[in-house]
């Protein structure tokens, strides 16, 4: 009944070159491919104050039109010393035969957040198309990213309408390619 398998003949990749050939459809969003490291600041009007964090996040693709996207950040303090885990997602980036973005996002606070956008160059801009709340969760009604690629760094601004507030910003992050 429990036979050996083989390994996964479909795996994952990060890095052009390794792995499989990219579909052609992802031709408009192979600069976001990579693992990407680095540090932001978010805000938001309802927040006694500003806060500080890393992030880790992973694009990478299995030979079909569409990307996996990962990504996790932690709070630090002044210093850069660690504080807490903070934003954890992971989803989908499909693309469409016109450089049509479909995204799907997950997050452990009971959010899944529907987004469409476009790809122009390095730049990718996405906004929800819809928001879905598990009970619990906090209400947010809306939320855009933008991200801009630039040899070897990604700038992503996220703004977002949540707990009554109108559409403003929450977080900025500044990151750059991992050697893998
Ligand atoms: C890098 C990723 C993120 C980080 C570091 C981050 C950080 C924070 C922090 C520190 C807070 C204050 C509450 C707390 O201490 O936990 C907060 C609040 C909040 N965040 Fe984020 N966040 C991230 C991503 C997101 C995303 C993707 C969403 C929405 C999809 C979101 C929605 C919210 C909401 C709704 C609140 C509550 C505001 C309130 O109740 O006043 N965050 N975030």
């Amino acid at each position: 009944m429990f036979e050996p398998v083989r390994d996964n003949p479909y795996p994952d990749s990060h890095v052009l070159g390794e792995g499989p050939e990219p579909h052609p459809l992802l031709g408009p969003v192979l600069p976001l491919l990579g693992r990407w490291h680095g540090r932001g600041r978010g805000e938001y009007p309802t927040l006694p104050q500003d806060f500080r964090y890393e992030q880790e996040i992973t694009f990478s693709h299995d030979g079909r039109p569409f990307l996996r996207y990962e990504a996790r950040a932690w709070l630090v303090d002044g210093d850069g010393v660690p504080v807490r885990p903070a934003g954890r997602e992971s989803g989908w980036w499909r693309v469409t035969p016109d450089a049509t973005l479909e995204v799907v996002l997950a997050h452990p606070t009971g959010i899944v957040e529907t987004y469409v956008g476009r790809a122009a160059g390095t730049e990718f801009e996405i906004g929800t198309k819809e928001v879905s709340l598990t009970p619990l969760a906090k209400e947010v009604t809306g939320t855009r990213r933008h991200y801009t690629v630039d040899e070897g760094r990604m700038t992503v601004v996220h703004d977002m309408a949540a707990v009554g507030q109108p559409l403003q910003h929450h977080l900025t992050t500044h990151l750059r390619l991992r050697p893998s």
